[in-house]
């Protein structure tokens, strides 16, 4: 008998209660894999006092982050991280990426051994002295194991209610792996595809949570669709070029997955960056991103703002704000420096750039 890997997903929001539904309808047809998947919770008390994973676990439901939907019996939610990876041999980190700096210095130690991989479904990256850090490397470099990633144009409600959509593994060189992971994600309504371009793949589902704020700065701007559309395009030339100038191993050809220019879409049209953004805006920037997305989102967690201080980060250790008209003015705007009017002011002098070399410059 061939060898049996054992799941758990680490993180239980709205993606997280997802990929878990996702990935225990596959474990019970796949005999590669054992049937229990084990989801780690962040355990919080509900208003009627019950503990969040007890509910899950008496009613498969997370009735939180995910209501109305059955996970499958087989999802087993536990509070305890360290007793909820310790038998695993796939990890699936699907936490707010603010969370994984602590949550890796937690699993040190914690896991089976030499004989575990990972995948990462979260979109963000840390910022250290060197530059940015994304959180596969931070997961493979604190827990000393492969990490894949899984981006893609990929709303958890929808997929919850399995309407199709796509998706992109990237991976570095074990090809196996990624293909295990595949196959552990794809259904009839959720088709995978494997790249060989983890930063890449990592990048587009990072930056485009940047421009999603833009797209709904826009909105609550009531700037119309060709102001969005333009925005979309100015804001996918510079993940593009962002991404190269990091990573010079970064393909163009992953711009074109789900990961890319898909899941730029998705997340400008429906996603909760733009709502929290729209808002923001409507409100004349009177009101901050933390209590729009705490009163809009009810616990689930943006993205794009930290995201978009953190590439600031970057931007202002090199002196490339200029090169990333799009990247400033909304990181800019997010701390209240400038107004979410600027949003479109800066667009109708954006100068234009290109790569040449390894490096950004105007043309
Ligand atoms: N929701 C989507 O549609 C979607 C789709 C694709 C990718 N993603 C990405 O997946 C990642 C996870 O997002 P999500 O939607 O599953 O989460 P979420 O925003 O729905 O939920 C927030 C989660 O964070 C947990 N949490 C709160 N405080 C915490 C702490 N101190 N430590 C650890 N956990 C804590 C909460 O319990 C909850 O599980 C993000 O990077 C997101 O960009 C989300
Ligand atoms: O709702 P958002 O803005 O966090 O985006 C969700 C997903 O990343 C879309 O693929």
């Amino acid at each position: 008998m061939g060898k049996k890997y054992k799941v758990t997903v680490v993180g239980s929001g709205n993606w997280g209660s997802v990929a878990a539904k996702l990935i225990a309808s596959n474990t019970l047809k796949l005999s590669s894999f054992h049937d229990e998947v084990k989801m780690w919770v962040y355990e919080e008390t509900l208003p009627n006092g019950e503990k969040l994973t007890d509910v899950i676990n008496q009613t498969n439901e997370n009735v939180k982050y995910l209501p109305g939907i059955k996970l499958g019996k087989n999802v087993v939610a536990d509070p305890n991280l360290e007793n909820a990876v310790k038998d695993a041999n796939m990890l699936v980190f699907v936490t707010p990426h603010q969370f994984m700096e602590g949550i890796c210095k937690r699993l040190v130690g914690k896991i089976k051994g030499n004989d575990v991989e990972a995948i990462s479904l979260i979109k963000g990256m840390e910022v250290k002295k060197e530059g940015p850090c994304m959180i596969s490397t931070l997961i493979s470099e604190q827990l000393g194991i492969n990490c894949c990633v899984l981006m893609g144009a990929n709303i958890a409600n929808e997929i919850a209610v399995e309407k199709f959509s796509e998706a992109t593994v990237g991976y570095r060189e074990d090809k196996e792996a990624a293909q295990r992971w595949v196959h552990l994600f794809s259904t009839h309504y959720f088709l995978v595809s494997p790249v060989q371009d983890v930063e890449g793949v990592e990048l587009c589902g990072t930056l485009k949570n940047v421009v999603a704020i833009a797209a709904g700065l826009v909105d609550g701007l009531e700037m119309g669709n060709n102001t969005k559309a333009a925005i979309m395009r100015i804001g996918l030339r510079e993940m593009r070029a962002f991404s190269k100038l990091m990573f010079p191993s970064v393909r163009d050809s992953t711009f074109f997955e789900s990961c890319g220019v898909a899941d730029l879409i998705t997340t400008c049209l429906g996603g909760r960056n733009r709502r929290v953004a729209e808002a923001f805006a409507r409100n004349g920037g009177k009101r901050s991103f933390d209590e729009l997305e705490a009163e809009l989102l009810q616990g689930q967690k943006l993205q794009g703002v930290s995201t978009a201080r953190e590439v600031y980060e970057v931007l202002s250790h090199r002196g490339w704000q200029e090169l990333f008209p799009l990247f400033t003015t909304v990181h800019e705007i997010c701390i209240g420096r400038l107004p979410p009017s600027a949003i479109v002011e800066y667009s109708e002098h954006a100068p234009n750039f290109s790569l040449v070399e390894g490096s950004a410059q105007y043309y």
